[in-house]
């Protein structure tokens, strides 16, 4: 982990943001490449004197939360082909240096250019919100997109399986439900669509008809290809394959959902989009037509905005899933609470903090038999990252 020079010196321009970098236990194979080290920036925001101004960077001396108020912890970790890159997430950020006014500058942050940077800015404001009220992140957020339901204590979710060998894939997929997961998101498309049947093949001759098995393809199909894969997976009992085209290829995700010439018509692979959402919307998505939406906040431009989409796919009859972009603690706690505040969720891609090797702090979230306890307020976790508050 490094540090940024604090930007600024004195009470009024408190501002900085601190750099880090995180290497994985190892790679993550996908079709796209393999993700190796998570890059990305920690964000506070303090609340000042009457309350009346924020500042934005660091908090104040001494204790975890200021005297004017709480101090919010968000996280903006882009990964480009979901977000902005690290370079224009790091001058939207800069961006935000000295700011110091009486209404919080989100608006100065674009959800579509710069979704990480402003996911870290939401989710801060949202922490320092809710800690401010005693209350968790996760009912912060679900009263103001609107939902009457408690948010969940626990929420399901799903073991994350990279590209390998069909021995190695199948081994690991035993190893996740030995650890308790029922469902498991295998990566596929990263070798050729015989290769891949045969290691989902081995997987579900592994682990049973009682796992519920993803496989996600990253974009890596064209649409001929997608067709002879879903209709080979069709035999595994797939809950869904995700992002079988590329991300902008909406017609092809529509038309791969009709019967298209199918040879066995009865035997259908639902599909979930996930690129197409961070590319395009929820809205061209939901009109386009899917069977679920993978929503990263991350990538959507905060906590508040996926959880608001993953509404829209429950009022259109779509299934959300909520995942992280294998994010720092901060950011994978925030996904936690949204996925917490959207009513019977289905499982969620959430179990990535053990494909890091390190973190900036303990993980709050511990997973028992595939379920991830959200944890107790106030804001993202009670006390749980005073250390990174005081920084
Ligand atoms: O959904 C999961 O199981 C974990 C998250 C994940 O797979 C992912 C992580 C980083 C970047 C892209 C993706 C993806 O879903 O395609
Ligand atoms: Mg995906």
């Amino acid at each position: 982990m490094t540090d940024d020079d604090p930007r600024g010196g004195g009470p009024r321009r408190a501002v900085r943001h601190r750099s880090f970098a995180l290497d994985l236990t190892r790679p993550l194979g996908t079709a796209a490449g393999e993700i190796r080290r998570r890059e990305g920036f920690l964000i506070a925001v303090e609340r000042r004197g009457d309350g009346a101004e924020w500042a934005i960077g660091a908090g104040g001396a001494g204790g975890a939360d200021g005297a004017g108020g709480s101090v919010g912890l968000g996280e903006a970790t882009p990964l480009p082909g979901w977000t902005e890159s690290r370079e224009a997430c790091a001058a939207a950020l800069d961006g935000l240096d000295g700011r110091a006014e009486s209404q919080p500058p989100l608006a100065a942050l674009d959800a579509e250019s710069t979704p990480a940077a402003r996911h870290g800015l939401s989710l801060a404001l949202a922490d320092a919100a809710a800690r401010d009220a005693g209350e968790r992140l996760s009912d912060r957020l679900a009263d103001e997109a609107g939902i009457d339901a408690t948010p969940a204590d626990a929420v399901p979710v799903n073991a994350t399986v990279g590209d390998g060998s069909p021995e190695a894939t199948a081994a690991e997929a035993r190893r996740a439900v030995e650890a308790g997961f029922d469902c498991l998101k295998l990566k596929v498309g990263a070798r050729d669509v015989d290769a891949d049947v045969e290691r989902v093949r081995g997987v579900r001759e592994a682990v049973g008809d009682a796992v519920a098995l993803r496989a996600d393809a990253n974009g890596a199909w064209d649409r001929e290809t997608a067709r002879r894969a879903l209709d080979a997976l069709a035999a595994f009992d797939l809950a869904y394959v995700e992002q079988p085209l590329p991300a902008d290829d909406l017609d092809g995700l529509a038309s791969l959902r009709e019967d298209g010439g199918r040879a066995d018509p009865t035997a259908s692979v639902p599909i979930a989009a996930d690129e197409s959402v961070a590319a395009h919307g929820i809205d061209a998505v939901l009109d386009a037509g899917a069977d679920a939406v993978v929503l990263k906040p991350m990538a959507l431009g905060g906590p508040d905005r996926a959880l608001a989409a993953a509404l829209r796919a429950r009022s259109a009859g779509v299934d959300p899933v909520v995942t992280t972009t294998i994010d720092a603690v901060i950011a994978r706690t925030a996904a936690v609470h949204v996925a917490a505040a959207v009513p019977d969720v289905s499982p969620c891609g959430l179990a990535t903090g053990s494909l890091l090797d390190e973190d900036l702090a303990p993980d709050p979230c511990p997973i028992d038999d595939g379920r991830i306890a959200v944890p107790a307020g106030p804001g993202l976790a009670g006390d749980a990252f005073d250390d990174l508050r005081r920084r």
